[in-house]
């Protein structure tokens, strides 16, 4: 089995628990609140500036062109197209995108950007793709998933979030897989094991993610903004 079908193998359950959250059902089902929405946006959005940083981190680490080229798509990919599924949540929620940008994190949302910070700043590029692997993997599996069982029309409310996440052929899940294994083959026993480790915090984060956006949660101590 290559390395990152163990992965994948591992993370199962999360994965599993991920396809049944509310907030994932409620995307197949066209059923969530326009604060949901709202809050899963502005969430989201502050998270993938901080993964384009990321990249810029892995760039920094990167010891051959092609490495710093597939991050370099990534950046683009982000910058350009990963705005379309925010958009189609806006329009949903009928805010426009731009009053949704520069709020603070929450709670698990900080969580998940700092783990992944610390990969980047401490790890081997073989631990930064490990960490960084379950933010594409989870999206394209759900998009499919939902593809596959609800296949949505154009009447569905998140048919473009669906599809763009779903339907995708230059998946970069692909390719991270790809590079992961090659890694692997010349990693020793204890950095795979602390790559592991990595990948599953990620998937558990992805989790916790969804569950911020579905209880649209906040620090517990509310605090005036002073100016
Ligand atoms: C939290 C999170 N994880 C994954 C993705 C998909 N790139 C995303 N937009 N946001």
């Amino acid at each position: 089995m290559s390395f990152s079908a163990e992965l994948r193998k591992e993370a199962n359950p999360i994965f599993h628990a991920i396809f049944e959250h509310p907030f994932v059902q409620g995307i197949a089902n066209g059923e969530l609140k326009k604060e949901q929405l709202i809050h899963y946006v502005k969430q989201d959005f502050e998270y993938l500036s901080s993964f384009i940083r990321i990249y810029g981190i892995a760039v920094s680490k990167c010891e051959n062109r092609e490495d710093m080229d597939m991050f370099n798509q990534q950046i683009s990919f982000i910058l350009k197209s990963e705005i379309h599924p925010h958009n189609n949540f806006c329009q949903v929620a009928g805010v426009p995108y731009e009053v949704l940008q520069g709020y603070p994190l929450s709670p698990s949302s900080h969580h998940y950007i700092r783990h992944m910070l610390t990969v980047a700043h401490e790890g081997t590029l073989g631990e930064i793709l490990a960490v960084l692997l379950p933010c594409p993997w989870t999206y394209w599996e759900i998009g499919k998933r939902i593809l596959n069982e609800v296949n949505p029309d154009r009447s569905h409310p998140f048919y473009d979030w669906i599809n763009f996440y779903g339907n995708r052929t230059d998946s970069i899940t692909t390719k991270f897989c790809d590079r992961i294994d090659e890694w692997a083959k010349e990693a020793t026993e204890r950095e795979k094991e602390k790559m592991k480790e990595h990948f599953l915090i990620s998937c558990q984060l992805e989790y916790m993610f969804w569950d911020m956006a579905y209880k649209l949660e906040e620090w517990p101590v509310k605090m005036e903004v002073v100016k």
